[in-house]
């Protein structure tokens, strides 16, 4: 039975994605939509993933790959009718029946593998005629005339490889998430049809705390949820994730007793700060990185818990730290802090040097780029597992961003 009983405990089975066709589709004109501030070298940036990939596999921990898990729910019929219903919808602006109707076709009679590739990376209108063969589009449509033949018929998802976000476990159960930003809604069909139609999950009957496709337009991103143990999660309030998708995922852990709190968090809602743990990540037990540049006593804070009728007790912390080192049953909490001039501070912070992924307590994997803050980490006895990310920091996320785990131990 999957299920993540902390932020730090030994880690036995993660989500991963291994950019492909997603990130080749990035250009100058399409990169902020799609929220990237460059273009990539996909074939370096897979290099780099390999080489992440490689550290989990080297430690014993089980890694899927998100395209083999979308191929494989794919083999499903029901899964692709799922999907396929979902993405192309004909009310979308620039579709309309008659083209749905034909790029449906084209996606329906792939194999999976290419099917998994296309709902991942996108079909452009040149890709769809080619396959389709000359005056075979199907019947005229608008949407296909409006289209030049670069645009996408289906939009890629490159952020897909910040599998963190679009879904995320909490205890024994799966949020698959609302996402905020347009250009990442998408990546909910394709985890959603992986949970229900998966048979490695499908038949595993794990809680399920969020359905993304009921809840919007509240939104929550898995950037923004951490596990600490002991009955308690924090949830990051900043660009992303919504007071009252908070409240939502607090009822539904506390009627199922599978927390006690939820600590929420207000974080600046600015990019850099995107989520969570783009500033703040638990590193061991009793130990926390935050971003230096947050005045830890200003952070404002609230813990969630249950109350009669289905209605949340909800208290404002005078001290975010000491509600953190209360709900842990701890002594005290270290939080870690890089001391650096504050241009130095603001660079490793964009580059995620506060995104660390614990692989069991203690040991996290970091960014090469960020030197001061790996050396302030051993320091403080916190070993850190290197990895380049030149290419993959591109698109703003870090190692924490880019896994999912599915099964860790409790700390
Ligand atoms: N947890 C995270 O901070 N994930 C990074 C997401 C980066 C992605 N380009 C985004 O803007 O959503």
């Amino acid at each position: 039975m999957f299920h993540v009983n902390s932020e730090v405990g030994e880690l036995k089975q993660v989500i991963l994605h291994e950019p492909g066709l997603d990130l080749e589709r990035l250009t100058p004109s399409n990169k902020d939509a799609l929220l990237f501030d460059d273009v990539v070298w996909t074939a370096r940036a897979q290099e780099e993933h390999r080489l992440f990939q490689q550290l989990f596999r080297d430690r014993g921990v089980k890694v899927h790959l998100l395209h083999g898990l979308l191929a494989e729910t794919v083999k499903h019929e029901e899964a692709v009718a799922f999907v396929l219903d979902r993405v192309l919808d004909e009310r979308q602006p620039h579709l309309g029946a008659t083209l749905a109707g034909t790029t449906r076709r084209l996606l329906a009679a792939m194999g999976p593998e290419d099917l998994a590739t296309h709902l991942l990376g996108g079909l452009t209108k040149r890709e769809l005629t080619e396959a389709l063969g000359e005056g075979r589009t199907g019947g005229r449509s608008l949407g296909l005339d409006l289209l030049a033949d670069g645009d996408f018929v289906l939009p890629p998802l490159p952020n897909s490889l910040f599998t963190r976000d679009t879904s995320c476990w909490v205890y024994d159960g799966v949020s698959v998430n609302p996402m905020r930003k347009a250009g990442r809604r998408r990546e909910t069909v394709n985890y959603e049809a992986i949970y229900r139609f998966h048979p490695m999950f499908a038949e595993q009957g794990a809680e399920r705390w969020i359905d993304g496709e009921a809840m919007a337009p509240a939104a929550i991103e898995g950037g923004d949820v951490e596990v600490i143990g002991n009955g308690t999660v924090l949830v990051g309030m900043g660009e992303r994730t919504t007071p009252a998708a908070v409240e939502i995922l607090a009822r539904r852990l506390f009627e199922a007793g599978s927390a006690r709190r939820v600590i929420a968090v207000e974080l600046p809602k600015a990019r850099a700060f995107m989520h969570l743990d783009t500033v703040m990540t638990m590193v061991d037990r009793d130990a926390f990185t935050l971003f230096t540049g947050l005045d830890r006593r200003m952070l404002r804070s609230w813990t969630l818990g249950p109350a009669a009728h289905r209605e949340l007790d909800v208290t404002e912390n005078d001290d975010f730290f000491a509600a953190i080192r209360a709900a842990l049953d701890l002594d005290a909490v270290r939080v870690l802090q890089t001391e650096q001039d504050t241009s130095a501070a603001e660079r490793e912070q964009w580059n995620d040097g506060c995104n660390l992924l614990a692989v069991s307590p203690g040991t996290v994997i970091a960014y090469e780029v960020n030197e001061n803050s790996n050396r302030m980490l051993e320091e403080n006895g916190i070993e850190v597992l290197r990895i380049r990310g030149d290419q993959l920091g591109r698109g703003r996320g870090g190692p924490r961003c880019m896994s999912c785990p599915i099964e860790r131990a409790a700390a």
